[in-house]
């Protein structure tokens, strides 16, 4: 079942049309529906029905706190990568004990507030953020609970900026140092070892890399269970990857996913937690824009819209497709025109596609580009001064705005002018 869908001529989310959203919120701007929200977290979550399983939304792909209230709501924790995902799950009322913490580099101050969270398990990726772990723990008089993010050197995901678990990435323990790395945590007062973690990669398009991550996954658990260390949960993160509208070969449904991790854990006697991230959130938000100007290049037709690359990232960080469709349904004698879709910003790079055939379109049309839902607010900026775009949450006939856009003068609030520039005694400008 589609959200995003054409009734009655125009494109609608949920029951709202649009061009609706347009007219009062303005363009560019995200717009998420809560139906699909839901369904993709249940369709996720149900795969796993008969196993203990914790489900951690990873906060990065949308962090928005009405997202992640929608989630919390159906039950769902939080992968989170920073004090202020930390932040915002608690805020949206995501326990701790749900609450697991990834990343590199972890401060000794996300530690401590972590610790304060009291969540559940920190995933650690290195001896010297582990020391650094025991420390803050020790100074507070806790055991900070910990897995090991491991690095099983398999080959995932389409792109290589979004590789993450082969050796000459920076994530996880080096494979050959895990076991080692357990026994000098088990060595540690403040630390005590709950499980090993591992992720992959992100949009990761077939079942094999996770069939080979968990079987390697499985083995150092007996290896570390015999070395006497109390294994209780694993972790195997979040990469499922999603139909984006292209050519490209579907993904595996996360009912197949699920059947194949039930299968291959069956015996393991663990928890076992997820991180999907655009699984969940990647088909729930569309990035609507107007068409503001089309320009007849020497060999090619461009067609300027409001959004930018410092709106949605994707196509010009990883060359992503994004499938672009009129909000006004083309009639069936609809013009057809081929069109690079770009931004206005500064940068030959804010490009969302080139060539694309779509219907012939003019100044003032709205677009929208779909898939747009996870890593696409996230991932935004404010480049070339433009203010964050607005996001919009729809559910069934009614939609509510969950971040507003800044005014220009809200974003050059921040900024000061130094004593020796000064026009103010308050260096305001
Ligand atoms: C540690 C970790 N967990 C979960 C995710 C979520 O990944 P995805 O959005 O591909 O499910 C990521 C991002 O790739 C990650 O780095
Ligand atoms: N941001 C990326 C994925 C990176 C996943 C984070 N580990 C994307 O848009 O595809």
């Amino acid at each position: 079942m589609r959200h995003f869908d054409y009734r009655n001529g125009e494109l609608y989310a949920e029951d709202v049309p649009l061009r609706a959203i347009a007219e009062t919120v303005g363009t560019p701007v995200y717009v998420y529906s809560t139906a699909t929200f839901e369904r993709h977290y249940s369709v996720f979550a149900d795969s796993f029905e008969g196993i203990n399983a914790l489900v951690a939304y990873s906060v990065k792909a949308n962090s928005n706190i009405a997202v992640l209230a929608t989630l919390a709501k159906l039950g769902a924790g939080a992968d989170v990568v920073s004090g202020g995902e930390l932040a915002r799950a608690l805020l949206a009322g995501i326990p701790g004990q749900k609450i697991v913490f990834s990343g590199v580099g972890k401060t000794k101050d996300e530690m401590r507030a972590a610790l304060r969270a009291n969540i559940r398990v920190f995933n650690v990726e290195s001896l010297a953020e582990l020391n650094a772990l025991n420390e803050v723990a020790v100074d507070m008089g806790r055991k900070a609970p910990i897995a090991f993010r491991v690095n099983p050197d398999v080959t995932a995901g389409g792109h290589a900026k979004i590789s993450t678990g082969k050796k000459e990435n920076k994530f996880g323990i080096a494979w050959p140092s895990a076991e080692a790395a357990y026994a000098h945590a088990a060595t540690l007062p403040g630390i005590e070892i709950v499980g090993v973690d591992v992720h992959i990669g992100s949009q990761i398009d077939q079942l094999a890399p996770f069939e080979a991550a968990i079987e390697k996954v499985g083995n150092l658990i007996s290896r570390l269970r015999e070395a006497g260390h109390t294994i209780k949960s694993f972790d195997i993160g979040g990469g499922l990857g999603i139909p984006y509208g292209d050519n490209t070969k579907a993904p595996p449904l996360p009912a197949e996913y699920g059947s194949l991790v039930k299968k291959l854990t069956r015996d393991m006697d663990v928890e076992m937690i997820f991180e999907p991230g655009r699984m969940i959130a990647g088909n729930s938000g569309v990035l609507l824009s107007e068409v503001l100007y089309v320009k007849n290049g020497e060999d090619r037709d461009f067609l300027i819209i409001d959004a930018a690359m410092n709106d949605l990232l994707r196509p010009a960080l990883y060359d992503a497709y994004h499938d672009i469709e009129p909000v006004k349904a083309p009639g069936p004698n609809a013009e057809e025109a081929t069109y690079d879709v770009v931004g206005p910003v500064c940068e030959s790079g804010d490009t969302f596609t080139k060539g694309r055939d779509m219907p012939a379109l003019e100044a003032g049309d709205l677009v929208v580009l779909h898939s747009a839902g996870a890593y696409g607010a996230a991932q935004s900026s404010q480049y070339n001064t433009r203010p964050l775009t607005p996001e919009v949450m729809v559910k069934g006939d009614r939609f509510e705005v969950i971040r507003e856009r800044p005014k220009i003068e809200e974003i050059l609030k921040s900024e000061r002018l130094p004593s020796w520039l000064n026009r103010s005694p308050r260096g305001q400008l």
